[in-house]
């Protein structure tokens, strides 16, 4: 179903688990391959930073491309059809959402002001109407919506049906949970926040990964002055997991989040962090001394986030580091 839309693109395939397992990838496509082997080889000791058994794993892919704009897919996602009945491209509207400027200083009532037939409604500041570098592209989902394991227990049966023909820019100062799902991003912008935590196996915590990142990548965004966007496209979300392996992996995040808001809320930093990597790293220095008394899981994720970021600067030695206004290093 994805040839069409994929084949023209290089595909970075992180294969979690078994690394013995053979995937069978099919024929015509520009790839890379990365089982825990690949992973291990490459980063040597940072590669504890990887989670295993848990679609954290995807986030290796990010540190290794070489390309600007990442999409990135779950293995149960198929092309949807829009309401009149066409096949959606998924990635040329992430790349149009990505290339267009964002608006998270002043909400835009008539949604994304940049899209053809669609503008800046009257009483928009004139001043903002430039917008801002768009940084994320959140795509939605029909049919099996991404709930969490207790919605998916009570609403067994509940689909998504709902296709809202609309893309919005999340407003400064407000967090959101991002799904990996169907998710773009620029990668040059924020590539080295997109790291997706310590999950799975022989961690406390799964099925969190994302929505790590999202708050670390939010309040970075906010924090350079970038946007990210929510809405189209929709993907098909052909499988629910099973809730009850879900309760088992999610349940400390469904309690710890009510600690974990209210942090990244309040999180501040300082002028001096010029860089996504600065930004990050002095994340990882207030989750250490913020979220360390929710549980010491956070401060081995405090650490992990310090080698993450080791290993993006190590595999991406150009430095990768945007300098804003000149400033910074
Ligand atoms: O041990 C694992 C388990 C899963 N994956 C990959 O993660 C993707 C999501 O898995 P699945 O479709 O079974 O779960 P969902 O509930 O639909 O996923 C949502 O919640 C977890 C993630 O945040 C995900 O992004 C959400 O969509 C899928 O590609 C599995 O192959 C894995 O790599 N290792
Ligand atoms: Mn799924």
């Amino acid at each position: 179903m994805w040839r069409p839309f994929f084949q023209q693109y290089h595909l970075i395939i992180v294969q979690d688990g078994d690394p013995n397992k053979i995937i069978k990838v099919p024929e015509g496509f520009d790839y890379e391959l990365y089982n825990r082997n690949d992973i291990n080889r490459i980063l040597g000791p940072k590669a504890s930073c990887i989670s295993f058994k848990d679609s954290a794993c995807r986030c290796f892919g990010y540190m290794v491309s070489k390309k600007k704009y990442i999409y990135t897919i779950d293995d149960d996602c198929f092309v949807a059809k829009n309401p009149s009945g066409q096949d959606i491209n998924a990635l040329e509207q992430h790349i149009k959402n990505l290339l267009c400027p964002s608006t998270p200083f002043f909400f835009n009532t008539l949604y994304d002001p940049y899209r053809d037939g669609a503008d800046f409604v009257r009483g928009y500041p004139f001043s903002l109407r430039e917008g801002v570098p768009t940084a994320v592209s959140h795509g939605l989902w029909l049919n099996i919506p991404d709930y969490d394991a207790p919605t998916q227990l009570v609403k067994p049966r509940e689909r998504n049906t709902r296709y809202v023909d609309a893309v919005m820019t999340i407003p400064k100062g407000t967090l959101f949970p991002m799904c990996g799902m169907n998710l773009a991003f620029n990668r040059e912008l924020i590539g080295p926040a997109m790291y997706f935590g310590l999950m799975g196996d022989g961690q406390p915590i799964g099925r969190y990964d994302d929505m790590w990142a999202g708050w670390c990548m939010k309040v970075i965004c906010d924090h350079l002055g970038w946007g990210v966007k929510t809405g189209l496209p929709y993907i098909w979300h052909s499988k629910a997991s099973n809730p009850f392996v879900n309760l088992k992996k999610e349940y400390k995040g469904i309690y710890w989040q009510e600690e974990l808001i209210p942090f990244f809320q309040s999180a501040t930093l300082p002028k001096d962090c010029t860089t996504v990597q600065k930004c990050y790293i002095e994340l990882s220095k207030q989750v250490r001394a913020k979220l360390g008394k929710v549980d010491d899981y956070f401060l081995k994720l405090a650490d992990a986030m310090v080698t993450w970021i080791e290993a993006w600067d190590e595999l991406n030695p150009s430095g990768g580091e945007l300098v804003l206004n000149g400033v910074g290093k």
